[in-house]
C-alpha cells in the first residue's frame, strides 16, 4: 500500500484532522455493480439459554441505516452485540431475529442479498496451503462466470493484487503472508466479484497499528469506489477513528450512536457529555456506554431514538423527542427534515461516484421513503391494520431490478455451475495432498511398514492346515488395520476445514454439494493405492493361495472395508469436533468388530443381538476375505502334523458359520453402507453449518 495520506481541515479550538487518502486506486476490470444502501428497523435479537423459558435479548429494537459509499464502524463495549448485529445484517443468523431490514428501500431477500454481499470473519479462514496467486485463482474460478476468458481472470487478479498491495507476494504461501496481508488477501478473494456490501468482523484485530492503518485506509478506498463498507471495530485510535465516515454504537444492546463520526463529540456535549480536550473520541464514548460518566445510556438512546435518527455532517441535531406519527405536523417536520438530509446525501453521493452521479432530480429518497414507510405503518397500527409502503428512488430502484430481481428471475445460486464448482474444488484438495507430503509420507509408509511387520508375523501360514486359526487371526486384523488408518484420518483433517468451508459456502462460493463431492472423492485414489500396496505385501508373505479371483475378491473387500471406515470418519468429523470424534468413532467401532464372526460366530450370538452383526460392516469385510481365502473349492491345505482339523477349508466354513455366506452379498452390504455413510455425512455437514448459524 503506497497511499499517501494529507492532513486537511484544521477548525477552531480543538484540532480536527481528516485524513483522506490522497490518490485512489480503481478496480476496473471488476464487474459492475449497483450501490446498495442497508437499513434495518426496529431489529430485536433472542436466544434461548438453558431452559426454553430462559430468554435473553442481545439486541433491542435497534435501528439504523448504512449507506452505500460509507466507510460504517460498528463500535460499543464488550458484549454490547455487535458480532450479533453484524451476523444478522449479513444474514449468517436469522432466527430469533424480529424486526426489518430493508436494502435500497424494499424488504431483504436473504438469497439475493447474499449475491451482492460479502462476509471477512475475524480469522481469515485460508487455506495456507496455496499461493497468493492460487487463491486468487481459485477465486476467480469459483466467483466469475465461467464464460470469464482466462485473461480477464488473471487480469482482475492482478488488478486486485496491485491495488491492494499484494502484488510482490504474489508466489507467496499464504501461510507465510503477514497478519496484515492476510487480511488483505482475505478482502482481495471476496473482491473478485466485486460485492456492493463488505462486512468484516473485526479487521484491524491481530494487527499493528500500521497495518491496522493500511487496512482501514483499504476499506475506505474500497467505499469510496461506491460499496458499503461495514465493520466491527473494537476501540479504534484516533487516527482511525477519523477515517471512518459513518458510526454506529452499541451499548447493551441498544443505538446510542449513530451518525457521522466528525460530530460525535458536539452531539455528546450537546446532551452533557463534554469528551476532555486531546481525548480519542472512540475511547470517550466506548467509556459513556460502558457508564464510566455515569449511567446515561437511557438518555443517549432515547436522544439518538435508539438509531432511528442519524447525526449528520451540516445538519441540525435532531429533536431528542421521539416524533409522534399520529400528529399529523410532527410527520410533517420529520419529512421535511428528511428531505433536506436527502438533498445533502445527494449531493455527497454525486461527489463520491464519478462513474454513477445520483440524480436530485429523482426526489424522495430512501431515508424519507423509509419514515413514509415507518409513518404509515404507525397511524395504520392505530387503526388496528398494517400497511407495507414501499417508494423508490427510480435510479436505486433500477440498480436493485438489474441486481436483485436478476437474480431471483436467475435460477442460479453460484456464479459458476456445480461441475465447474466440483472440478475447481476437486483440483485445490489435490493441490493440498501434493504439497502436504507428510502426512501422505507418513500414511505411506505406515501401510508398508505394517504390511511387512504383518508379514513377518504371519509368514507362510496361509496354506498350513494347522496354521488356519491364526490365519483368521491375520484376516481379522486387516480390517482393523484398514478401519482404524483410514477412518482416523479423515476424523483428524475433516473438522479442520470446517471454518474455510463456512466462509466460502456462506460467500457463494460454490453449493455444498460440489464441496462435499469434491473432498470425498479427493482421498479415494490415495487411500485406495496405500490399501493395494498393503494387501500385495500382506498377501504374498503370508502365502495366501495365488489365484487371481481370490485374490480380487480378497482386495475388494480390504478396499470397500477402508472405503467404508473412511465415510464412518467422514460421519463423525462433520457431526462433531476433533476431541468428541477421535473418542467417539473407535468406541462405536467396538460393538461392529465384537460382532464381525471372529470371536463370536453367528449361532452362538443371542438371538436378541443377531441384528447388530447385519450392521457391522467389519462383518463383510471379514467374511468376504475370508470366503476368498477358503470358498470356492478351495483344495484341502498342507498338513505338516499327525492330525489338522481345519485341513478341509469347508471345516473352518462351517466352525465360522459361513458354509451358505455368499462373497456378493458381502460386497454388496458394503457398497450399501459406503452409501447409507456418505450421504449422512453429507446431511451431518448441512446440519452442522446451518446449526453453527
Ligand atoms: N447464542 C448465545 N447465547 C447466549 N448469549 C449469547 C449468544 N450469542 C451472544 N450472546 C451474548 O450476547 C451478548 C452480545 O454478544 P456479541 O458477541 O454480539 O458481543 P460483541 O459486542 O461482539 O462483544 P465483543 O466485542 O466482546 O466481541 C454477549 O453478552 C453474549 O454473551
Amino acid at each position: 500500500m503506497d497511499n499517501v495520506f494529507i492532513l486537511n481541515n484544521v477548525r477552531k479550538g480543538s484540532l480536527k484532522v481528516t485524513i483522506t487518502p490522497a490518490q485512489h486506486k480503481t478496480l476496473t476490470h471488476l464487474p459492475k455493480r449497483p450501490p446498495v444502501d442497508l437499513a434495518f428497523t426496529d431489529l430485536t435479537y433472542r436466544v434461548h439459554e438453558g431452559r426454553k423459558s430462559n430468554e435473553k435479548i442481545i439486541l433491542k429494537s435497534v435501528s439504523g441505516r448504512l449507506r452505500s459509499g460509507e466507510l460504517t464502524a460498528i463500535m460499543g463495549p464488550s458484549g454490547a452485540g455487535k458480532s450479533t448485529l453484524l451476523n444478522i445484517l449479513t444474514g449468517y443468523k436469522t432466527s430469533g431475529m424480529e424486526g426489518s431490514i430493508t436494502v435500497n428501500g424494499m424488504e431483504r431477500n436473504l438469497s439475493s442479498f447474499r449475491k451482492l454481499s460479502c462476509y471477512i470473519m475475524q480469522d481469515n479462514q485460508l487455506h495456507g496451503n496455496l499461493t497468493v496467486e492460487e487463491a486468487m485463482s481459485v477465486a476467480t474460478a469459483l466467483k466469475l462466470p465461467s464464460a470469464t476468458t482466462r485473461g480477464d481472470k488473471e487480469e482482475v487478479i492482478q488488478e486486485i493484487l496491485e491495488t491492494l498491495g499484494l502484488s510482490e507476494h504474489h508466489k507467496t504461501m499464504t501461510s507465510n503472508l503477514s497478519g496484515g496481508q492476510k487480511k488483505r488477501l482475505s478482502i482481495a478473494l471476496e473482491l473478485v466479484n466485486n460485492p456492493p456490501i463488505m462486512f468484516f468482523d473485526e479487521p484491524t484485530s491481530g494487527l499493528d497499528s500500521s497495518s491496522c492503518f493500511q487496512c482501514i485506509s483499504l476499506l475506505k478506498t474500497l467505499a469510496r469506489g461506491g460499496r458499503t463498507i461495514i465493520c466491527t471495530i473494537h476501540q479504534p485510535s484516533a487516527r482511525l477513528f477519523e477515517m471512518f465516515d459513518h458510526l454506529y454504537t452499541l451499548a447493551d444492546g441498544q443505538c446510542v450512536y449513530q451518525g457521522s463520526t466528525g460530530r460525535l463529540v458536539e452531539w455528546l456535549g450537546s446532551l452533557g457529555l463534554q469528551c476532555p480536550s486531546y481525548h480519542n473520541p472512540a475511547s470517550f464514548i466506548i467509556e459513556v456506554s460502558c457508564g464510566e460518566y455515569g449511567d446515561n445510556t437511557g438518555k443517549l438512546v432515547r436522544a439518538i431514538d435508539n438509531g432511528k435518527h442519524d447525526i449528520r455532517n451540516g445538519m441540525p441535531f435532531p429533536d431528542a423527542k421521539v416524533p409522534d406519527f399520529n400528529n399529523r405536523k410532527d410527520m410533517e417536520v420529520s419529512l421535511k427534515s428528511t428531505s433536506q438530509w436527502n438533498k445533502n446525501d445527494l449531493s455527497q453521493v454525486q461527489e463520491k461516484f464519478s462513474d454513477g452521479p445520483a440524480k436530485e432530480a429523482n426526489g424522495t429518497s430512501n431515508l424519507q421513503n423509509g419514515l413514509l414507510q415507518y409513518a404509515a405503518n404507525e397511524i395504520a397500527k392505530g387503526k388496528g391494520e398494517q400497511l407495507v409502503v414501499v417508494q423508490m428512488d427510480g435510479e436505486k430502484q433500477d440498480n436493485v431490478e438489474e441486481a436483485l430481481l436478476g437474480d431471483v428471475v436467475s435460477p442460479r445460486r453460484y456464479a459458476t455451475s456445480e461441475l465447474t464448482q466440483f472440478w475447481v474444488v476437486l483440483k485445490r484438495t489435490l493441490l493440498f495432498s501434493r504439497r502436504d507430503w507428510t502426512l501422505m509420507y507418513l500414511r505411506l509408509f505406515a501401510h508398508i511398514l505394517v504390511g511387512f511387520l504383518i508379514g513377518a508375523l504371519y509368514y507362510d501360514i496361509g496354506d498350513d492346515g494347522s496354521k488356519v486359526l491364526s490365519n483368521l487371526g491375520f484376516l481379522f486384523f486387516n480390517m482393523l488395520f484398514l478401519m482404524y488408518t483410514s477412518m482416523t484420518i479423515t476424523i483428524l483433517s475433516f473438522p479442520l476445514e470446517m471454518p474455510v468451508l463456512v466462509k466460502e459456502h456462506f460467500n457463494r462460493w460454490y453449493s455444498l454439494r460440489s464441496y462435499y463431492l469434491a473432498i470425498t472423492v479427493s482421498d479415494i485414489p490415495f487411500q485406495a493405492i496405500f490399501c493395494v500396496i498393503y494387501v500385495v505385501i500382506v498377501y504374498l508373505l503370508t502365502s495366501q493361495p495365488l489365484e487371481w479371483f481370490r485374490f480380487a475378491m480378497f482386495l475388494s473387500s480390504c478396499l470397500l472395508i477402508s472405503f467404508v471406515a473412511q465415510s464412518v470418519g467422514l460421519v463423525v468429523g462433520a457431526a462433531m469436533n476433533v476431541q468428541n470424534g477421535v473418542f467417539l468413532a473407535p468406541v462405536m467401532s467396538v460393538p461392529f468388530l465384537l460382532f464381525s464372526g471372529f470371536f463370536v460366530s453367528f449361532n452362538a450370538i443371542p438371538v436378541y443381538l443377531r441384528w447388530i452383526t447385519y450392521l457391522s460392516y467389519i462383518r463383510y469385510g471379514f467374511e468376504g476375505t475370508a470366503l476368498a481365502t477358503y470358498s470356492f473349492n478351495r483344495t484341502k491345505l498342507q498338513c505338516h502334523q499327525i492330525y489338522c482339523h481345519f485341513k478341509n477349508p469347508n471345516t473352518t466354513l462351517e466352525e465360522l458359520d459361513m458354509q451358505d455366506a455368499d462373497i456378493t452379498l458381502d460386497i454388496a452390504a458394503l457398497c450399501l453402507i459406503f452409501i447409507i455413510l456418505r450421504v449422512s455425512a453429507f446431511l451431518f455437514l448441512r446440519w452442522k453449518l446451518r446449526s453453527t448459524r
